[in-house]
């Protein structure tokens, strides 16, 4: 059987907060069902990975990893090791599984008042324990595509500065999380085509993807013309119906008639 015709597309959840222990071991359970009959996981189409919270990581891998849905954590500390009270290392984090740690959410910014220097230690903390690290990067208020484009691109250079190896560069911007909707088509495929064009001048990201998150959910990843690597799904990704039917799309891509 031939293979797939183009890279698979990489399909991102953060659950944040959402969910409790064990609503998250079911709705796992559902994810992992999913994924070993949908015929755009089972072809390579489509890679998914799911960034539970900490203590539902283990048990979450249990379910997941037979499925080759690959575990990530939302957060990472700076250090490896040592007296840093409430914070979890890079190398636990490998040690139990998982293969993607997150940097840089908009909401560590806002909240935890993470700025540059902390998310760039983070990246670097990752990279340092084989983690490939989930880089949110993105502009704080609407503007035009252009302006985004070169900000983004400015930032993902500023955060990188210095380190090497594969990294997924999640384009958020700020303005389009918990919105309504997401950023439109046009504004996402001009930020992640520069973002790609910028990784490609750069072979010490070498395998690097862009993928968009940020209210992202059903009928958006056809009308992204392969400008982006994949999704990285909120809220809409609570109903694993919403997460089929993202899977439908990447299987029935660019015009094709999706039932
Ligand atoms: O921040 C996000 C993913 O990390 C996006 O969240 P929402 O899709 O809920 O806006």
């Amino acid at each position: 059987m031939p293979g797939p015709a183009r890279p698979p597309l990489l399909l991102g959840v953060s659950l944040k907060m959402y969910f409790g222990h064990h609503q998250t071991l079911n709705w796992a359970r559902k994810i992992a069902t999913l994924a070993a009959e949908h015929p755009a996981v089972t072809s390579g189409e489509a890679r998914l990975f799911v960034l539970p919270a900490f203590p539902t990581l283990i048990p979450a891998a249990g379910i997941l990893a037979p499925y080759g849905i690959a575990l990530g954590a939302q957060d990472i500390a700076t250090e490896d090791t040592g007296p840093y009270t409430g914070e979890v290392g890079g190398p636990l984090l490998k040690e139990i599984g998982c293969r993607y740690a997150e940097v840089g959410h908009a909401e560590r910014r806002r909240l935890y008042g993470e700025g540059d220097t902390v998310v760039a230690a983070k990246t670097a903390a990752a990279l340092r324990s084989g983690l490939t690290p989930v880089l949110c990067v993105g502009e704080r208020d609407r503007g035009t595509p252009q302006e985004a484009a070169e900000r983004t691109v400015a930032e993902a250079a500023r955060l990188l500065t210095g380190l090497d190896g594969t990294v997924v560069l999640a384009y958020e911007p700020q303005w389009a999380i918990g919105a309504p909707e997401p950023a439109s088509a046009e504004h996402i495929a001009a930020v992640c085509t520069a973002l790609r064009n910028w990784l490609d001048s750069r072979p010490r990201h070498a395998g690097s993807q862009v993928i968009y998150g940020g209210s992202a959910g059903p009928g958006l990843i056809g009308r992204l013309g392969g400008t982006a690597d994949g999704l990285f799904l909120g809220r809409f990704a609570h109903d694993p119906e919403n997460v089929r039917a993202v899977l439908d799309e990447i299987r029935a891509p660019a015009g094709a008639a999706v039932a």
